[in-house]
């Protein structure tokens, strides 16, 4: 039932700075948003006068509230934002909100808030306001549910605001958008210890967790204590360490909890031994059995739980689900300064560049190269492993390959705050990570493959080349035996 009473004509909403046109509708008159896709379209309950506040996210429809606001008469605007912890997403509210309000109204009082939620918030102070404005969601069919779920704890006017769509192609056909949303998890999803190990009863199968390590004596304690708190709970059967020969006190660590401890080098000895973190994991599969394998990076500073229940929580609840992946909130410390950077930055760099260019089925991935992975184990033996640093992506590409896109998901584990290399060590990890996905993309052959990574420094007037060779070795496994096949 409409309330005409605050359905007063909205302020002449005069030509917007940016040139784009604009119509208003009201909730129920939205089926035929599609047609204006080139429109900033207004939705609202209509025009209410007294205080009015904006929560925004950040992002195109974001900037579209402000433009709104400022042609309909505003000269000052009050905006809330819920502070994201993915630093990216941070970076994207100050550009297409902070600063072009500052442009736009006399004067801005941004309040950066930690509520739990936007209804969280919504509940918190929306009785100070008679209107409320928001971005639109990215789905138009999300829009009118979004409203509801606002009204029920809020009773003022809500107008939210969607941007012209010619930049999006997120829509209900995008079948990679449908996937973000069916398909991405949060772990709190799946945080009852009971649900799980009831469940696990129910599948009866084995869980095993095995943590790579390489030198990780200040973090690898804690990991492992987690870890058995876990199987503590009936989730986890095998808590095992694969250390990567770490000169310091990791395997003592390790150890010293009564878990096995193997070295990777000693596990299938007659199959040979190669450095990287991708061997350690190819031979995960010789020292358990389990049905499922999980694998957690044992440099995590913030490890929880959640890691473990959160990440094979899908493949427990949901029989289409064989490969899960975690994502991440990555502030990250760079150890030599201490200096807090954004992390995934081999991701942001090389993956996702060229996930978009060459394997846009991965696109909805979060973080595509994310150490924490769990597969049923049957799925791991059909695979090819590269011993080095490209095992991530590698699994994941043929996990999709092989299982399907919708076989596999990603949850949300929080935050890994984790120790990272410097710019030397993430270029060696791009060039591992470069040459298993031209290789996997058929792009690297026999006859044109680089294994050499050259480095030309100058310095003080001199010129000084530094090479590394990365020879990509790919490990799969056989009915009979296991075989290194040196490409
Ligand atoms: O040869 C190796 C290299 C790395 N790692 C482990 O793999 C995880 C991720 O490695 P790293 O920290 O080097 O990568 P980053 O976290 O910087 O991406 C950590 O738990 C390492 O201890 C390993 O087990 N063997
Ligand atoms: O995501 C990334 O860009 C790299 C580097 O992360 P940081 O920039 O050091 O936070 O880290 C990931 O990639 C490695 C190679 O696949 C994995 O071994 C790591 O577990 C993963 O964190």
């Amino acid at each position: 039932m409409k309330d005409d009473s605050v359905r007063t004509v909205w302020p002449l909403v005069s030509q917007p700075t940016s040139g784009t046109p604009v119509i208003i509708k009201a909730f129920d008159e939205i089926d035929d948003l599609e047609e204006h896709r080139d429109r900033i379209v207004v939705v609202t309950d209509g025009w209410r006068h007294g205080p009015v506040a904006a929560i925004l996210r950040g992002g195109l429809s974001a900037r579209a509230v402000l433009e709104v606001l400022a042609n309909s008469g505003q000269r000052d605007v009050k905006i809330f934002h819920i502070e994201e912890k993915i630093s990216q997403l941070e970076d994207i509210f100050l550009s297409s909100v902070v600063t072009p309000a500052h442009t736009l109204f006399d004067s801005v009082t941004i309040n950066w808030r930690r509520d739990p939620s936007i209804y969280e918030l919504v509940k918190n102070i929306g009785g100070e306001y008679e209107m409320l404005f928001f971005g639109a969601p990215l789905a138009t069919s999300e829009i009118v549910p979004f409203y509801r779920h606002i009204k029920e704890v809020y009773h003022g006017s809500v107008t939210i605001v969607r941007a012209p769509m010619v930049d999006f192609d997120f829509d209900e056909g995008d079948e990679i958008y449908r996937w973000v949303r069916e398909r991405t998890f949060e772990s709190s999803d799946f945080s009852l210890p009971a649900v799980l190990s009831n469940y696990k009863k129910k599948l009866g199968v084995k869980v095993a967790v095995i943590l790579p390590s390489l030198n990780e004596e200040k973090t690898v304690g804690n990991v492992i204590k987690t870890a058995l708190e876990v199987k503590a709970l009936g989730i986890i059967d095998d808590v095992i360490l694969i250390d990567s020969a770490s000169t310091d006190a990791t395997v003592e660590i390790g150890r010293s909890f009564g878990i096995p401890v193997f070295q990777h080098a000693e596990i299938a000895p007659e199959l040979g031994a190669y450095a990287g973190k991708g061997e350690a994991m190819f031979k995960s599969a010789f020292v358990t059995e389990a049905d499922i394998m999980a694998w957690v990076d044992t440099d995590i500073e913030s490890i929880t739980p959640r890691f473990f229940y959160g990440l094979f929580g899908p493949l427990l609840t949901n029989a289409s689900i064989r490969f899960a992946k975690g994502y991440f909130a990555r502030p990250v410390r760079i150890e030599a300064s201490g200096l807090e950077l954004g992390g995934g930055r081999v991701t942001e760099l090389l993956a996702r560049p060229w996930i978009n260019m060459f394997l846009p089925e991965l696109s909805g991935y979060i973080q595509p190269l994310a150490g924490t992975v769990a597969i049923y184990r049957e799925d791991l033996l059909r695979m090819k492993i590269p011993v080095n640093y490209g095992v991530e992506i590698a699994m994941l590409i043929q996990a999709v390959n092989n299982g399907g896109l919708w076989s596999t998901c990603q949850v949300n584990l929080g935050e890994v705050v984790h120790k990272s290399k410097d710019i030397t060590g993430l270029s060696e990890m791009s060039f591992q990570i470069m040459q298993v996905l031209a290789e996997m993309c058929n792009f690297s052959t026999k006859e044109n493959r680089q294994n050499i990574l050259r480095r030309v420094y100058s310095a003080h007037g001199h010129i000084e080349l530094g090479s590394k060779r990365f020879q990509t070795v790919w490990r799969d496994y056989t009915e009979d035996i296991c075989r290194a096949r040196i490409r």
